[in-house]
């Protein structure tokens, strides 16, 4: 089977720090792989990279089958990989509903000043993509007024509109109170099994990765030093020394 994402060769460096070390990675349609690493391990560089956000040195990513090596960040994401932000990137003075028809109306390149937003979408895909990350009852409030758990799932929710065959979160969990994680994983993988969309996620707490992943890649330096399943990885006694500091 074709992976969904390959790199080949993949560096990039900042001045004399290397934050991508000659990357060679697959990932498969239905996976849900966790990445791990230290602060400053390249982990965001290599999102930053095959979102479109960074050009590499040298090196190549295909999704599903084409090049987008250097490709803009909106033509990668209408093929159809999605990505959420460790700081949630949303439309701060618009409410809940009007994000999400903003993001399905910009993916279809239909927004304008002629039309009424609500005209320019399906509203039956808004709303069950609402229904789909629990959110239906803060439809009508204004996104900036959401606690932090519910805006990473807005910021998930934007990003399943446009239909991802991918998506791929920075730190999902960042910044939401360690008792309230397990809660909003769960909600964001069910509704990322209903859509049928494979998944990557940096996440820093062991026990969500173990949860929640197929797979496991670690890295250190700009480099993955370990790849498997989540058993394996955490197991591994380089990477509970160096990665998870046991
Ligand atoms: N735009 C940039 N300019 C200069 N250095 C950068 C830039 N972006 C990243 N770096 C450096 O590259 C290295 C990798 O950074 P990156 O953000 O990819 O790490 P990370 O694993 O995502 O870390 P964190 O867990 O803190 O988000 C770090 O040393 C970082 O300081």
């Amino acid at each position: 089977m074709q992976p969904l994402v390959k790199t080949t060769g993949l560096n990039l460096a900042f001045g004399a720090v290397i934050a991508a070390n000659n990357i060679d990675f697959e990932l498969h349609t239905g996976e849900r792989l966790a990445v791990i690493g230290q602060n400053g391990a390249g982990k965001t560089t290599f999102i930053n990279i095959c979102t479109g956000y960074l050009k590499p040195a040298s090196g190549t990513v295909t999704f599903d089958g084409h090049d987008i090596t250097g490709m803009a960040p909106r033509k990668i994401v209408r093929l159809g990989m999605g990505r959420s932000f460790q700081l949630p990137q949303l439309f701060t003075e618009h409410t809940v509903r009007e994000c999400i028809q903003i993001a399905a109306a910009r993916q279809n390149a239909r927004l304008s000043a002629f039309k009424p937003l609500a005209a320019t979408i399906n509203s039956n895909d808004v709303e069950s993509t609402l229904e789909l990350v629990g959110l239906r009852d803060d439809a009508n409030a204004i996104s900036s007024d959401l606690p932090e758990g519910k805006r990473k799932l807005l910021d998930v929710a934007m990003a399943l509109a446009l239909k991802p065959k991918l998506l791929i979160m920075d730190e999902p969990t960042s910044g939401v109170a360690s008792e309230d994680k397990h809660d909003l994983m769960q909600t964001v993988m069910n509704a990322l099994e209903q859509r049928k969309v494979t998944s990557w996620f940096v996440e820093h707490d062991v026990d969500i990765v173990a949860q929640y992943a197929t797979r496991v890649a670690a890295w250190i330096n700009g480099a993955i030093v370990a790849d498997g399943t989540p058993d394996e990885v955490l197991a591994n006694p380089q990477i509970k020394r160096e990665v998870l500091g046991n």
